[in-house]
């Protein structure tokens, strides 16, 4: 990373808005006390979040980590005061927010970025927001962008770039207006491992450099090696019956830091016993550790072609069978090859439905309880599986987290067109169509190519 590109980001610029005296290390940035968050759903008030006290400082890294809905996401858009509080409150500088945060500023997992916007001109919206004139935002830009790798693509368009080049363009949207405090929403989940690695590295390498124009930074993350990588702190949520904090973990091992020592070893046994309850099984020399479903993602696992129709049939076929059976003598039974069955079979086990266990297909407790519903029963089970699935999830997310619950269907196609063909991503889409509908998650508009939230009274097509 050229320093002179980050001298330049650190040269002073006029500003409409007065910033405030520049944080020393160690003040209090941001401060939740007693925060509690809940949603309104179907059945009343969803809580989210209780009882949470937290204090960001100056000159830290907090990685808020925690299993899928334990309400890391919750949290950090509460900080950033993207959405107001239950109650209790969330303090910037000592001063209670009523609105969004203005010593904030975001970088989203599926980087958000408006297509039709070349990348000088997403990079300047930040600005723009917050009244700074044209011929500022415009060399303030250019040196975010310089600043972050993207020297030469400023006037590309975002389906011109990679996924981590995209990324980079979230990266610097959110540099560009100097905030005190970067929040990060699983920046790097949605970039193949090497693409993520690498950018990770220049983040720290630009931290540990002392110029990154930020004061502290806010990681959301589900990935234990992640944030014991990049955090001072890292703040474990629990999410029985709904988001606390169950532990605080100070990690003040020197950077940059040394993923194969004993030391960072021990951290992650740590994080990882407070996280789950249960130590970590040792690893047998070769073998790659089981993915965790939490660290699914939409690339590592890909939708297979199984309609609702299709998987539901399989399982009731093997829940008849006694909830196991074998696949060969299920596939005679039907007239059918093996193959035949394989996308129903991956998406059982996708879903946590059943699992192979040598040539036999055995229903787990949710498949047989899944398989054994009526339509009605069946859907809340379906759904509560689908949400694990990493694009139903990122889809369902993504509606959720607009204002007004839409979302292209192009947004999701460029997403998986990073790792997949274009009829892969297609064909994934579609079954993800299948899965959100029979959940009731969300709906399709096939003339716009729109996804909308599920509006509960079926009229979402
Ligand atoms: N706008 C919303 N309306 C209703 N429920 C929501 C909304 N946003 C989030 N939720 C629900 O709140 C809970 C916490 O969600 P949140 O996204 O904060 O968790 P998370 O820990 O960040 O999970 P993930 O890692 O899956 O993103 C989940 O059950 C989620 O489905």
């Amino acid at each position: 990373m050229a320093l002179k590109a980050l001298r330049a980001l650190r040269t002073p610029t006029a500003r409409p808005a007065a910033r405030p005296p520049r944080a020393a290390d160690g003040d209090v940035l941001l401060e939740a006390t007693g925060l509690t968050k809940s949603y309104a759903g179907a059945d009343g008030e969803l809580p989210v979040l209780a009882g949470i006290d937290l204090k960001v400082r100056a000159g830290e890294i907090v990685a808020l980590l925690g299993k899928s809905g334990s309400g890391k996401s919750t949290l950090l858009r509460c900080l950033a005061g993207l959405i107001p509080a239950s109650s209790g409150s969330v303090a910037y500088r000592g001063e209670p927010l009523t609105g969004a945060n203005p010593g904030t500023a975001m970088v989203f997992q599926t980087f958000a970025l408006l297509p039709w916007l070349t990348v000088r001109q997403n990079v300047e919206l930040g600005l723009e927001a917050r009244g700074v004139p044209a011929d500022e935002r415009a060399r303030a830009a250019v040196r975010a962008i310089d600043l972050i790798g993207l020297d030469g693509f400023e006037s590309a368009y975002p389906k011109e770039l990679s996924g981590g080049m995209r990324q980079r363009v979230g990266f610097a949207r959110a540099l560009v207006v100097e905030p005190d405090v970067l929040m990060m929403d699983e920046p790097f989940s949605a970039l193949d491992v090497l693409t993520a690695e690498n950018l990770r590295g220049e983040l720290m390498e630009l931290w540990e450099s002392g110029q990154f124009p930020t004061r502290a930074v806010v990681l959301v993350t589900h990935n234990i090696e992640e944030a014991v990588l990049m955090a001072d702190r890292v703040v474990v949520l629990g999410s029985r019956p709904y988001g606390t904090i169950r532990e605080t973990i100070e990690i003040s091992l020197e950077r940059p830091r040394d993923r194969n020592a004993p030391a960072f070893d021990e951290l992650i046994d740590r994080v990882y016993r407070v996280m789950t309850g249960r130590p970590r099984e040792s690893r047998l020399p070769g073998r790659p550790e089981a993915a965790e479903p939490d660290k699914r993602t939409v690339a590592t696992s890909p939708l297979p072609a199984a309609t609702v129709d299709g998987l539901s049939g399989l399982a009731e076929t093997v829940a008849h069978r006694g909830g196991r059976c074998d696949l060969a003598d299920l596939a005679d039974d039907l007239g059918l090859d093996v193959d035949d069955l394989l996308p129903q079979v991956d998406a059982l086990d996708l879903l946590g439905f059943a699992h192979v266990s040598g040539d036999d297909l055995v229903l787990t407790e949710e498949g047989a309880a899944f398989a054994g519903a009526d339509v009605q029963t069946s859907k809340p089970l379906f759904a509560r599986a689908a949400l694990e699935v990493p694009l139903v999830k990122l889809i369902t997310n993504s509606l959720r987290r607009r204002p007004d619950g839409t979302v292209r269907a192009g947004y999701f196609r460029d997403l998986l067109a990073h790792h997949f063909t274009s009829e892969q991503a297609e064909r994934q889409l579609e079954t993800a169509t299948d899965w959100g509908r029979y959940a009731e998650l969300f709906g399709y508009a096939a003339g716009p190519e729109e996804y909308r939230l599920d509006d509960a009274d079926g009229s979402a097509p």
